[in-house]
């Protein structure tokens, strides 16, 4: 079975939208696995290439750098990747699969954002990425993302069968519940970390990710029946 369907599996977490040394640096202790560079000039927790890779370099190893796109160029993707090793590419606009793979060039490792509404087919569209290392899942807002809105968790459906990332305006309070309803493989959070756009605050991401921890735990007991 693939890890990501096991039942003991350790949720992971992301935080995006980081701008500054200290918050990279709080990000990590509080045990994030991964932390998001906005390298798309409309949002308003947008970092230069060269400030991206900066921040990137206080990352210690196993610890990914993500690095989030609206509808960029190929060149700016390359550019990107020699810029920061390991980039986990994130495509959160309107790129297509064929675009995601070019970007990609078949070496890169992608995920590839859906915009979570009513009557939205994700088990089709999930399905239309094959080469996406995950799909995930954000609220469909105005504008692209980043919005701290959560959309309703009843519309994912079972049967994905790819590793799924939860976003979408979680926050300390009501991640274990997201974590408990949807089961995904990673949760990632932005807004509900926040104090300012782009600006974290440490003890909440330090309380994100506890709560992240604690609803393992309870997982974990529910499915031995406890
Ligand atoms: O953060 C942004 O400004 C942003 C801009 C454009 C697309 C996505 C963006 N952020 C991503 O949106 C989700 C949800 O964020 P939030 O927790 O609801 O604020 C997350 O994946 C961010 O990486």
């Amino acid at each position: 079975m693939p890890a990501f369907l096991s039942r003991a599996a350790r949720t992971r977490i992301k935080i995006c939208g980081l701008t500054r040394e200290a918050d990279v640096d709080a990000a990590v202790e509080a045990g994030a696995d991964a932390v998001g560079f906005v390298l798309w000039s409309g949002s308003a927790r947008h970092v230069t290439l060269a400030r991206a890779a900066e921040l990137a370099r206080r990352l210690p190893p196993f610890v990914m750098p993500v690095g989030l796109f609206v509808n960029a160029t190929p060149p700016e993707i390359d550019a990107a990747c020699t810029a920061i090793p390991n980039l986990l590419l994130q495509f959160h606009g309107d790129e297509t699969p064929a675009q995601c793979d070019a970007a990609s060039t078949g070496r890169r490792p992608y995920m590839r954002a859906a915009r979570m509404k009513p009557g939205f087919d994700l088990l089709d569209f999930a399905q239309s990425y094959p080469n996406a290392q995950a799909i995930l899942l954000d609220a469909h807002v105005e504008g692209y993302g980043g919005g701290g809105k959560v959309f309703d968790w009843s519309l994912v459906p079972s049967g994905v069968l790819r590793p799924v990332v939860l976003s979408g305006g979680l926050s300390p309070a009501n991640v274990i519940d997201g974590v408990l309803r949807v089961r995904p493989w990673a949760v990632d959070v932005s807004s509900g970390v926040e104090v300012g756009k782009g600006l974290k605050d440490a003890e909440l991401m330090r309380r994100f990710c506890e709560a992240v921890r604690e609803a393992d735990a309870r997982r974990a007991d529910a499915d031995r029946g406890e």
